[in-house]
Parts: structure tokens; sequence; C-alpha cells
């Protein structure tokens, strides 16, 4: 393997996920974040991918967070610059340290309501924090070295999986997905005082005298409850609760969820199928949401929703579930139709040489959180190699011309 010099390092720029009392920073030309050569000794890495469409932009210093200087008054502001953003280009405001505010907003502000969210198959709750803003709350079922074996959609929703894929979109500067963080709350402090009657009948005691939630949902079970830890803490994945109209479609490469083989799974010319039924912007959408699925294993999204022509990354719970596993027919919109919307190639390209793991890494580590083990950050890194061989294979199979689009066929 070649010399150091060449490996490429993130530096989190343009505040982005910092928030409040940050230097200003220069923006940034394509992603939030860039990469910048590494000069440091470091262990061997995987090589860069094999093609280089744009020279990276340029590096700019990182600025810490200083939560200090964020008042309850602020987070009433920050609740509404979220509610009234408009763009056709993100979900909410992206930057000048905006999303960093929203985490610590969601992460922070006092919870004064709490009630049961019944709404799909697995426990969550709905807090209403101060200043009115929803939340869904996805509490912890696993320790993160948890391994979940069988089906790709087995297992409880992990907690971790939602706030990880929130950091992998803000990598990938994939824009169109709820701000997530993980949250502590104290059952006698933070629920009990505001829970719902609704929410209180979801609740029992355990043989070590903690009051356990069991919830409402189409999976929810009495004997299947979250209990706090030792201190009372429940840990949850803060999801920013969207009230909006999403539409809402099936995914033509969904699972059949028996042994019943669906058509993408038999048709090798399925991609020309749906290219028939969605337009370019949809299916090349489709594709980069395969891709962030295949990196995080996130084979349940049977279906998705819609906002201004958007997929808005709804649920993603279900990744992280095994470190060991690739299951590279998550990766099939990609490898049946062979087209990159081209910023996404260049996203890509940036993260690679271990920078997604270290950025990942620092952004969690500035809100106190460790979001994966390591042997799930090296099953990312492992499966961008994937993401960029079957990339590679399109290419020799059609030309980069035929693969990289700009949203037409
Ligand atoms: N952050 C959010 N804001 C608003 N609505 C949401 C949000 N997250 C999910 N929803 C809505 O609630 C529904 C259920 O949420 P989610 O899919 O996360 O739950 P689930 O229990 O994992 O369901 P399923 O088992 O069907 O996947 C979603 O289909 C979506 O319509
Ligand atoms: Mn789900």
């Amino acid at each position: 393997m070649k010399s150091d010099g060449h490996k490429k390092n993130l530096v989190l720029t343009n505040g982005l996920l910092v928030g409040g009392g940050g230097t200003p920073l220069e923006p940034c030309r394509v992603a939030p974040y860039v990469a910048v050569p590494r000069l440091a000794n470091s262990t061997p890495r995987p090589p860069p991918p094999p093609l280089s469409l744009a020279p990276h932009p340029p590096a700019t210093a990182f600025a810490p967070f200083d939560s200090a200087l964020l008042s309850a008054a602020a987070h009433q502001d920050v609740w509404r610059e979220t509610e009234t953003w408009k763009s056709e280009e993100s979900l909410f405001p992206h930057t000048d340290g905006a999303p960093g505010k929203i985490l610590h907003a969601i992460q922070t502000s006092q919870v004064a309501l709490v009630d049961n969210a019944p709404k799909g198959t697995q426990l969550k709750l709905l807090l209403l924090l101060e200043g009115k803003q929803k939340i869904y709350f996805k509490p912890k079922r696993y320790n993160l070295s948890h391994v979940i074996n069988g089906n790709i959609y087995g297992g409880f929703d992990r907690h971790n999986s939602e706030v990880f894929a929130y950091y992998l979109a803000m990598v990938l500067n994939f824009r169109w997905i709820p701000p997530s963080v993980i949250r502590q709350i104290h059952i006698h402090k933070d629920i009990v005082p505001v829970a719902t009657a609704g929410l209180k009948r979801t609740m029992v005691k355990n043989d070590s005298g903690s009051l356990c939630i069991y919830g409402k949902c189409f999976y929810c079970k009495i004997n299947e409850t979250v209990c706090p830890n030792s201190n009372g803490v429940i840990e949850g994945a803060a999801i920013l609760y969207l009230d909006r109209q999403f539409k809402i479609y099936k995914s033509p490469w969904r699972r059949s969820y028996s042994t019943k083989k669906m058509e993408w799974e038999t048709d090798n010319d399925f991609c020309k199928k749906v290219k028939g039924i969605l337009s370019a912007k949809r299916l090349l959408n489709l594709i980069d949401v395969a891709i962030f699925d295949f990196l995080i294993q996130n084979g349940d999204r049977h279906r998705y929703e819609v906002y201004k022509d958007q997929i808005v990354l709804l649920d993603n719970g279900k990744g992280l579930g095994n470190a060991m596993v690739d299951e590279l027919d998550i990766l099939a919109p990609l490898y049946q139709c062979c087209i990159l919307t081209t910023s996404t190639w260049q996203n890509l390209e940036m993260i690679s040489g271990g920078s997604l793991t270290e950025t990942i890494k620092k952004l969690g580590a500035l809100r106190g959180q460790r979001l994966a083990t390591d042997d799930h950050f090296k099953a990312v890194e492992r499966r961008l190699l994937k993401v960029y061989a079957t990339i590679q294979y399109c290419i020799g199979k059609h030309g980069r011309s035929k693969v990289f689009k700009n949203g037409l066929f």
C-alpha cells in the first residue's frame, strides 16, 4: 500500500452540527464535511475509491460546541425556526450550526408530556417538549454489542441505528431526515409526572420494583417491557416529529416478508419496469436510499414517505443488527439500474479511507454519544468498499457517461 500521505481525513466544517457559539466558518462547496489529506501515520486503510470526479474543497477549522451559550429561551427560537423552515433543499436549516442547535434542544428541553405513540409495530413514545415540540422516542432495547441473528428485518428497533443513520445522512449530505439524538429520560422525574393516563395503563412493575413500560403498538406485549437502568434512566433515540403531510408509497424493491420471491428477486430486467413507472428523480432518490440502507443494513424499507417530491428517511431503526453480515440485495436498486446521481458519487468519494468512521465518531462524541461498536464501524467501511465496487462494476458494464446522472436518463 502507498504512503499515508494520500489518505483522506474528514474535517468537520461550517459548524454544521456544532451550533451555538462556534466560530463562523467558511461555507463548504459540496458536502457539509470536506476531505483533506491525512499526514499523520496511522494503520493501513482501504484504498481510495477507483474514480475521482472532483477536487476536494478546502478544509476549515473545527468549531467546538458550547452548550452553555444555549438557554431555554433559545430552544423556543430553535423550534420556531425549525417549524417555519421552508426550502426545496432540506427538511431543516442546515447552516450556521442550526442542526447542532436542534439536537441540543431535543436532548435537553424539559419534557412536558409523554404518551404512547401507537403508529407502527415497535414500542415508541411521543414526547412533548417544552415549547410544544413533538418528539418520537424509540427506547433502547439492546446493548450496542448485541448481535441480531436471523432475518435482516428481525429483532426490535435499534435506537442507536436511528441516530447513527442521522449522522450518516449528514455526512452524505442527504438532507431529508429528521434530526435524531440519544437522550436519557428519568422514569420518575421526566415520565411519570407528565405521563398520560393511557401511557400509565401500559406501565407495570418488574420483579425488582422498577416501573417499566410495555406501550401500545402492533407488536407490543406486556412481557416485553422497557425498564429503566439502576439510576432510573431510560435511554432512547429522540427523533424530531415531523407534523407534515407525507405521501406514502410501496417500495418496488420491498421484501415479501415470507418465502415468496418478489419480482425484483427473479427478474434481471426489473429496473426497466421501474423506469417505466417512476420518474428519473424518484428512481435516483431510491438508489441513494438503497446505498444508505446498505451501509447500515436496514433491510426493512418496505414503504417510503415523500415530502416535496423527496424521500424522507423515516424509520432507520432496523440497521446495525449484525456487523458480520452484508446483505447485498439491499443494493439491488443500484446494481440492477446501474445509475447514480453525480453529487451522490462526489459525496461518497469524500468519505473514503476511514473518514466516514472518524466523522461520525467525532460528531457523536460532541453530544456524548457512542453510536456503534468498532465492529459496526468496520462493517460500514467494508460495505462502503462494496458500494464503490458496485459502481465500478456498473461503469465497466455501461460506461461512466451512462452511470452518472444529473436527474435525467
Ligand atoms: N419523525 C417522524 N415524524 C413524523 N412521522 C413519523 C416520524 N417517524 C415515523 N413517522 C410515521 O410513523 C410511522 C411509524 O413510524 P416507524 O416506521 O418509525 O415505526 P415502526 O414501529 O418501526 O413501524 P414499522 O414496523 O411499520 O416499520 C411511519 O410510517 C411514519 O408515517
Ligand atoms: Mn420500523
